[in-house]
């Protein structure tokens, strides 16, 4: 490089550090608005998470910045990370609390992951939370001692032995709730043990979100519903999509989305490991959607075992889910055997007609995870 370029590129590099330091002192004031709007929607009891406010704010913005020449999916994507960061500052002034009335809650097996964030959002909407873990039930009698709630969050394995033989003695309008994975068990087993209120929840993501907003939860009501709705209300002010189902809908849906899923996911590092892979090279040669797919199948091994033999072995009918999936893979590995290029091209293009306009949406959502799989490279 010669003198003069050295000089005009720092020179504007210079301008570019100007500009950047501009847009924190920006994003400081943007910070210290939402939070004002936090505190009014705390005062008044509303959800922060807007989705109308969110969806007309960013039709505007994309439209202003199209004018200028600006990309319109940029000024989508930076206000949609800093909208990510408005929800996690929620956390600072706590939530509404919808039944100010009811005794504690009490949280059996709340040390574990889940418990907790479910403690954490308990407490900071104003309910006094009291946890019950394995080495507390001689202390049982009186923890339950007036409460209002009870959540059941334990390894799924155990979920309906301990109902059936520990929550028979519950204050009779006690609310009794489970946030298990499988739901059709669970929800027979609190209806046969407490005679009170009964709902079962499924919350559809891990312990380590920042926030709940636009995360889904799905709902099988068991009885008196009239008596849980503030608590379905607590959770969509938290920020979080209720999903209505039956119990034999949700858990045979959880068939294919967690037992297979997972199970799959298990194979795909099995099969790694039993090829001893060398994965560092693997990375240097990989395709973002190769690094995404890695990062799906890598982050089940940085979790619990016992989770995950919990969830996989939960239902006995993801056995069939499981070998049909096999039988099917089996059937498109005799295609690629018998070198029918034409036959499986055939196969594509049905299964491409069955996933419709599913197939460019994902591929659109795809784009948008891929590139920041892309941005986060450092090397
Ligand atoms: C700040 C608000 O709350 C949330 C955060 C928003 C933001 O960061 O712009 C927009 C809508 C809400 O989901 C608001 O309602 O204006």
């Amino acid at each position: 490089m010669n003198e003069k370029t050295t000089a005009e590129l720092e020179n504007l590099r210079g301008l570019i550090d100007g500009v950047d330091q501009q847009l924190i002192h920006l994003l400081r004031k943007r910070l210290d608005l939402v939070a004002q709007v936090g505190a009014v929607k705390h005062g008044a009891g509303l959800p922060i998470y807007a989705p109308q406010r969110e969806a007309s704010m960013l039709a505007k913005r994309r439209g202003e910045a199209q004018k200028m020449d600006v990309s319109p999916q940029l000024i989508e994507d930076i206000l949609r990370r800093l909208m990510r960061e408005s929800y996690l500052n929620e956390k600072d002034v706590g939530f509404k609390q919808v039944n100010p009335d009811l005794g504690h809650v009490v949280l059996v097996g709340g040390e574990g992951k889940l418990g907790g964030l479910f403690a954490q959002m308990l407490t900071l909407s104003g309910y006094q939370v009291k946890v019950l873990d394995k080495d507390d039930w001689c202390r049982a009698t009186e923890i339950f001692d007036g409460a209002g709630l009870v959540i059941v969050t334990v390894p799924i394995a155990i979920t309906c032995s301990l109902i059936k033989e520990k929550l028979t003695q519950l204050p009779q309008d006690c609310i009794l709730a489970d946030l298990t994975s499988i739901k059709g068990e669970p929800v027979n087993a609190m209806l046969e043990a407490h005679k009170g209120p009964v709902v079962g929840l499924h919350p559809m993501f891990g312990p380590d979100v920042g926030s709940l907003a636009k995360q889904v939860v799905v709902v099988c009501h068991g009885r008196r519903s009239q008596d849980y709705q503030w608590l379905l209300e607590q959770i969509q002010i938290w920020g979080a999509r209720l999903v209505e189902a039956e119990p034999e809908r949700h858990d045979k849906a959880m068939q294919l989305v967690q037992a297979m899923r997972h199970f799959s996911s298990f194979v795909y590092g099995f099969n790694l490991y039993k090829e001893e892979a060398d994965i560092e090279s693997l990375l240097q040669f990989s395709s973002p959607i190769y690094r995404l797919e890695l990062a799906m199948v890598g982050r089940l091994f940085a979790q619990s075992p016992e989770l995950y033999a919990d969830i996989i072995f939960a239902q006995k009918e993801s056995l069939k889910a499981i070998g049909d999936y096999l039988d099917n893979y089996s059937q498109a590995l005799s295609l690629l055997q018998s070198g029918d290029r034409e036959a499986f091209v055939s196969q594509f293009k049905e299964v491409a007609q069955w996933f419709g306009d599913f197939a460019p949406q994902f591929q659109r959502e795809s784009r948008a995870m891929l590139q920041s799989v892309n941005d986060m490279k450092t090397d």
